[in-house]
């Protein structure tokens, strides 16, 4: 995009060509050239944005208003003569600002700015009462802005991260088009527990039907036993009524007309009836929720992960991906952990870890290359006010093979550490999950280089993994990168060159074990029962990776509106 909006061709008009679907010069296109803009001067442009700082000048004659209006970390400077507006209204930090003007070489020229902006009218001006703007032009704390999720984009840190976030997500595709992937999407919503750890939210009507339920009943009370019977007691007599004038042979009209009334006697009966029987509340049978009555006549959640679904693609088209949304109801306040967030999930048909592992290090690399080749600007701001090192790791990450230790190994390199006299806080032993302190020391002190990890013990793995020959570890894998633990990336594997019942029956063992219930994995043992094919995969947390790229520690700045427990803003 940098480079679209750089080399905006300029043609012989002296207007500088805005931007093909609004009205105005993206500031970008002017000091995102190499030349930061000094050939531009003497053309004219309509650039639009916020005002960062604004300040009055000689004498209130004029103001100089710093424009940025999100197409790259860098402003433009305004200059504003007095004659043109109300510059008390111009300047105010946030305020939406449109002019015409004429681009004059910076009187600075060894200054960052090659060029300003004279202004020749003023087109538009959206106010600001900088007695309430919540976000003044003093340094705001990142968690400060998490209070003001609508308006921290406008500062500099959340646009950059924005900008970084919307290149990974487009490296993301562009690698997986180029690789021949599909891109499938998955369900948000679901009926199957893809990690079967039970951190579902659930997805039901109930609850806002039984509050309408109550409300409706509030209003406009259940009929009584007496209001029943009364109506059937109406619904007699008028059968009654039709009988007497059928035997009376009643002219035709007559007896019509009673008919008409039986009926509506009749259907008033049977709303009533049905009336009677609502009961308010959650639905209940057998002691139990019955969600027969939910929206989707069974249990629903909000998805996990969409592995389990893609799957069933891979099954069919070979390599696919998908990359949205996944939601976990774990009551998790940390630093890392989100309820809502995005995670980027191929699947390959015919392969194993060795293709799986792969994949994830040339796509790993090719974000970070990407970032290189395509935002620097926004790194360099990274690497400026949070983390002097993460250019450089992007760098070292792009450009180093990682290095690849079964999950054995691992727990050796960990023992021997603490035998040398290395502290940990949790204890190192084969079997354990391991703790963010061991993944740090692989990854930091002892390689210094990315590090994946693989063949897990199989208890600390899900169900969908290839269980090896050693029948103790399961064929997953972890990939962990310096300062930063950025991705579980997970291998789900049919067993190879077993018979298709064998590899159900098995999976239909192991899903029991783990005290999942069978049904809503029918479908998915569908696809180990006919046409079965190895395959392997693995889920890129897409906000880690963010976190690894910016080197910012919270994940709650990386997402533009995250949610966590007790916080859903917007
Ligand atoms: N697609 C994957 O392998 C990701 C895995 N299901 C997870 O949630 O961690």
């Amino acid at each position: 995009m940098r480079d679209q909006l750089a080399a905006v061709s300029l043609n012989d008009a002296d207007e500088v060509p805005r931007a093909q679907f609004s009205d105005r010069v993206p500031i970008r296109s002017i000091v995102s050239r190499p030349d930061g803009g000094s050939g531009l001067v003497g053309r004219k442009a309509r650039v639009g944005g916020w005002v960062k700082t604004g300040r009055k000048a000689d004498k209130d004659a004029f103001a100089f208003l710093e424009l940025n209006d999100g197409s790259s970390a860098a402003n433009l400077q305004i200059i504003v003569d007095a004659s043109l507006g109300d510059l008390g209204q111009l300047v105010p930090t946030g305020t939406c600002v449109v002019v015409d003007g004429e681009l004059k070489a910076h009187p600075n020229p060894k200054g960052k700015q090659k060029v300003e902006l004279r202004a020749q009218k003023v087109l538009h001006v959206g106010p600001v009462d900088p007695a309430k703007y919540p976000l003044p032009k003093t340094r705001l704390t990142l968690e400060f802005l998490r209070d003001f999720v609508h308006l921290r984009s406008r500062t500099n840190t959340i646009s950059a991260v924005a900008r970084i976030r919307h290149a990974l997500a487009y490296a993301t595709h562009t690698f997986f088009h180029n690789q021949g992937f599909l891109y499938v999407h998955t369900p948000i919503i679901t009926t199957s527990d893809c990690e079967g750890a039970g951190e579902m939210f659930q997805v039901t009507t109930l609850l806002s039907e039984a509050e309408k339920l109550e409300k409706e009943l509030a209003q406009n009370p259940l009929p009584t036993q007496a209001d029943v019977e009364a109506a059937r007691l109406v619904v007699k007599e008028k059968g009654d009524i039709v009988s007497q004038l059928k035997s009376a042979k009643a002219s035709k009209a007559e007896v019509n007309a009673s008919v008409d009334e039986l009926k509506q006697a009749k259907e008033s009966l049977s709303k009533l009836e049905e009336r009677s029987k609502l009961k308010p509340g959650i639905p209940q049978k057998d002691g139990k929720v019955d969600y027969n009555n939910d929206f989707f006549a069974r249990q629903a959640f909000l998805t996990v992960s969409g592995q389990l679904q893609v799957e069933s693609y891979a099954s069919a088209l070979g390599g696919v991906y998908t990359f949205g949304p996944t939601f976990r109801a774990e009551n998790s306040h940390t630093s890392r952990h989100l309820a809502e967030f995005w995670m980027v999930e191929p699947e390959i048909a015919f392969a194993e870890l060795k293709d799986d592992m792969n994949c994830a290090e040339a796509y790993v690399k090719f974000l970070c290359k990407w970032l290189l080749d395509n935002c620097l600007e926004d790194m360099e701001f990274m690497a400026d006010k949070f983390d002097k090192g993460c250019i450089d790791r992007l760098k070292m990450v792009s450009s180093t093979p990682f290095v690849r230790v079964t999950y054995t190994e691992a727990v050796e390199i960990l023992e021997e550490a603490v035998k040398n006299g290395k502290k940990f806080e949790n204890e190192v032993k084969w079997g354990i999950d391991l703790a963010s302190e061991h993944e740090r020391y692989l990854t930091e002190v002892k390689f210094q280089k990315p590090v994946i990890v693989y063949n897990y013990p199989k208890e600390i793995k899900a169900f969908y993994m290839r269980v090896n020959d050693d029948s103790k570890t399961v064929a997953a894998m972890d990939v962990l990168v310096p300062k930063v633990w950025i991705c579980r990336f997970d291998l789900e594997h049919c067993l190879q060159y077993v018979d298709a019942d064998e590899i159900s029956r098995y999976l239909v063992s192991l899903i029991k074990e783990m005290g999942l219930p069978l049904e809503p994995y029918e479908w998915y043992l569908d696809l180990r029962r006919y046409g079965t094919v190895k395959h392997s995969g693995f889920g890129l947390g897409f906000e880690r990776m963010i976190l690894f790229a910016t080197g910012l520690e919270n994940i709650r700045d990386v997402i533009p509106f995250p949610r966590y427990p007790g916080r859903a803003d917007l």
